[in-house]
């Protein structure tokens, strides 16, 4: 089983947090994948050079000094700082952004009633499926993180729980592949603030109560949304842990 892992901003942005992920990331047997968020520390990074952050139905406004901030982060500081760790812990990882390999192209979002700016859509013909099978059929892990292209010298900022669910879908063509969302709750929960209140197991039909019901909020639809399109496209497992459990019981599965 091919594992895809996407770790959030949320649990990034704490260092003790992160080294302990990413020490039971490099545990994990078998062949794998680590996508990086970051969107906690680029909003807070921004303010503190005076750009306020702009957030739209979970999507970042990205302008020129925006996208120079994110680049610089998600790209360099997070992807470098988070391979040399896996490093450390015995993880042959590769960092790569969209551009490196061609392994993400994207599309900039059209402007409708919002221009989103420096925004990649990214759809499954995007994928360098050729080149992420290189790396894992050769024992390396490739670490991808938000940032992608356009092929004619343009980096997007591309929403980190969207890249890996259209990895995992490319990926799910020739492998069985299990997608793993780890962040900063148990799963999904019925109250945000009481980790007794799990729910196990949701389908859509769940899903879509909850949502109407404002329990389910801000960044867990989109990861969501994300989450059921896959599983009907091919992925066997989709799941929604919290990063410091990994490999336990506790958790949500999609179905
Ligand atoms: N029903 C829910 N159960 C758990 N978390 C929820 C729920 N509804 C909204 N959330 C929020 O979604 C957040 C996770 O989404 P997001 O902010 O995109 O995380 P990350 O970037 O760390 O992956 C949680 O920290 C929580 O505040
Ligand atoms: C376009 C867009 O919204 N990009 C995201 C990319 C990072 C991300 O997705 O980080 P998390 O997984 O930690 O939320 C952003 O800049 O916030």
């Amino acid at each position: 089983m091919l594992k895809i892992i996407k770790i959030g901003g949320g649990i990034i942005d704490n260092p003790q947090e992160l080294t302990q992920f990413l020490n039971a990331f490099s545990k994990i047997e078998g062949p794998k994948v680590l996508v990086h968020g970051g969107g906690k520390g680029a909003s807070k990074m921004l303010q503190q050079l005076g750009i306020e952050p702009k957030m739209v139905d979970g999507r970042r406004i990205t302008d020129q000094p925006t996208l120079d901030v994110v680049t610089g982060l998600y790209a360099g500081n997070l992807n470098k700082s988070i391979v040399a760790n896996l490093q450390e812990f015995g993880t042959n990882a590769v960092g790569l952004s969209g551009a490196d390999g061609n392994v993400i192209k994207g599309n900039k979002r059209p402007v409708k009633t919002i221009d989103y700016g420096f925004v990649g859509d990214i759809t499954l013909d995007g994928i360098n499926v050729d080149f992420l099978q290189l790396l894992i059929d050769n024992g390396y892990t490739p670490v991808l993180c938000a940032i992608t292209h356009d092929g004619n010298s343009q980096l997007l900022n591309t929403n980190a729980d969207t890249i890996a669910s259209t990895v995992a879908e490319a990926l799910a063509v020739k492998n069985e592949v299990q997608l793993n969302f780890c962040f900063d709750k148990i799963g999904v929960l019925r109250d945000v603030n009481d980790d007794s209140t799990l729910i196990p197991v949701i389908n859509k039909e769940l899903y879509q109560e909850l949502k109407a019901e404002g329990v389910i909020f801000e960044g867990m639809i989109p990861k969501l949304d994300n989450a059921f399109r896959v599983i009907d496209n091919g992925v066997k497992e989709v799941t929604l842990v919290h990063a410091n459990n990994i490999n336990g019981d506790i958790k949500t599965i999609l179905c």
